[in-house]
């Protein structure tokens, strides 16, 4: 009898873990897909709605397949995970999360998957923690800081921070039209997924506003210390994106010396949703190389 392998699903791979680290005492959720000797740890973006599942669900059952342990780990103040106010570095505050649920776990070293705000937790979690990162993977996201190039905050920025203090439909739909290239491909399904993952949580909702009022400037730049990360890094970024530039991407391949850059044409701030194929055999090539 030939063994049916399920496609994973979030309720089926759905977990809950409280963590005590640093300054961190809470609840978080987060997707546990496949099994292997290798994981591969997925960070999601900031936007409001967003989760693990939310960012990455056309990218887990191709590294399950693989052999890969694959876990979407909900920031703090995000999906299912507690809530909280970030007055600091919400970079450092996910890397906290981040080790505290690795540990929780007993998982010593883990690839890094970040998309954007993600991105800039992995960096974060790799400055503070370099022994347990094997390679990182960055699309969109690795450092905050202002961009030479172009005004900021981004025309899509600008659209993500209005959302949260306007939860609408017709506000999630203007931002969900600059995050890609094509918008001929999000679909109504979509767009109340997101809704609903968005007005099921005001708390999140109200606390990103509180963080932004706190702390403007939530995501650091770490272009001064990207020299210290010596882990392989894959840069991904979309040359339409019109959330954080593809001049950040540039930054990341100067300063981080064991790393590469793929650019997609045609691509907006959702590469591995946007060009998901062929993201994933990227990815699947670089982690086994
Ligand atoms: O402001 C930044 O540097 C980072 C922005 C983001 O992390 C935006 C990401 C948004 C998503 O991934 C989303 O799904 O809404």
């Amino acid at each position: 009898m030939t063994a049916t392998t399920q496609a994973p699903t979030e309720a089926s791979t759905s977990k809950f873990v409280r963590i005590h680290e640093g300054d961190l005492d809470l609840q978080l959720h987060y997707n546990d897909c496949g099994a292997g000797a290798e994981t591969v740890v997925m960070l999601h973006g900031s936007g409001p709605g967003a989760s693990g599942w939310a960012n990455f669900n056309r990218n887990i059952e191709p590294l399950v397949a693989a052999g890969y342990r694959v876990i979407l780990m909900d920031c703090p103040g995000w999906s299912k995970s507690d809530p909280i106010v970030c007055n600091g570095s919400r970079s450092d505050l996910n890397a906290t999360a981040l080790k505290g649920l690795l540990d929780a776990l007993d998982l010593d070293r883990v690839h890094l998957i970040g998309n954007s705000m993600g991105g800039h937790s992995a960096v974060a979690f790799a400055l503070a923690n370099p022994a347990r990162v094997g390679k990182l993977v960055l699309m969109g996201g690795g450092t905050g800081g202002a961009s030479p190039f172009t005004p900021m905050p981004t025309e899509g920025i600008k659209l993500l921070q209005g959302l949260y203090r306007e939860p609408s439909i017709d506000n999630l739909k203007k931002m969900m039209e600059v995050f890609v290239f094509d918008s001929s491909e999000l679909t109504e399904e979509l767009f109340q997924a997101r809704l609903d993952n968005m007005l099921g949580r005001r708390d999140h909702l109200d606390n990103f506003v509180k963080s932004l009022a706190a702390n403007p400037k939530q995501f650091p730049d770490f272009s001064p210390r990207l020299g210290e990360i010596s882990a392989p890094t894959l840069i991904v970024w979309g040359s339409n994106d019109r959330f954080v530039p593809l001049d950040s991407g540039l930054r990341l391949l100067a300063g981080l010396p064991n790393a590469e850059l793929h650019v997609f044409n045609r691509c907006g701030h959702w590469a591995q949703w946007e060009h998901a194929d062929k993201f994933n055999r990227l990815v699947l090539d670089f982690l086994s190389h």
